[in-house]
């Protein structure tokens, strides 16, 4: 069963001026699969913050996975992937080149998503853009690749005969 823990970062959404549908999305979406969502917070676009969670449930959850959604554009207060270059120890920029391949033929503006994926320890990080839109194109692409990089992870050594 797959550990994972949803990260919202949105400086309204925080303060409650607006309901955080991404982070609902994505739990849905994760329950879908039959993952175990263990952790969800909503949190502003404070770098310092954001390190310190990913961190402590990297480090102290044992989670399998931190799906992060927001703050990857270029607004001023957008720090997601800063805060996740902190924390990460193998980077693996395949996952964001294939977000942003798979967005183009929906939007251009894809290319303004700056977010990272990686590893702390035995935890995949990947970084989502904010909206709730993003969200429903990208995740279920994503399913076949989270589920193969935490088997891999966790050291299983079948070969990658994968289509
Ligand atoms: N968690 C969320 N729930 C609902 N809508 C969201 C959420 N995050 C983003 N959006 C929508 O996607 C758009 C772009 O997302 P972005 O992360 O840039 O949020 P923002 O509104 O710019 O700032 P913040 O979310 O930090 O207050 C937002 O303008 C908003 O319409
Ligand atoms: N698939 C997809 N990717 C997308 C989008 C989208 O609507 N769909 N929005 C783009 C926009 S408008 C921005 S500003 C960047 C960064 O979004 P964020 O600041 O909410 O993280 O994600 C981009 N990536």
């Amino acid at each position: 069963m797959i550990k994972v823990g949803i990260l919202t970062l949105s400086d309204k959404g925080s303060k409650g001026e607006r309901e955080d549908l991404s982070g609902k999305i994505l739990i849905e979406l994760s329950e879908a699969e039959n993952w175990n969502v263990i952790k969800y917070e909503i949190i502003p676009d404070e770098k310092d913050q954001i390190v310190e969670i990913l961190k402590n449930w990297a480090d102290k959850e044992n989670l399998d996975l931190i799906i992060t959604t927001g703050g990857t554009g270029v607004y001023p207060r957008d720090v997601t992937p800063e805060a996740t270059k902190e924390v990460i120890e193998k980077e693996i920029p395949g996952i964001p080149e294939y977000i942003r391949y798979i967005s183009y033929p929906i939007t251009p503006m894809a290319a303004l998503t700056r977010g990272l994926a990686g590893v702390r320890k035995t935890t995949l990080i990947i970084n989502l853009p904010g909206s709730p839109k993003a969200i429903k194109e990208i995740f279920p692409k994503l399913v076949p690749i989270i589920k193969h990089a935490i088997e891999k992870i966790k050291g299983d050594p079948s070969e990658c005969a994968r289509n």
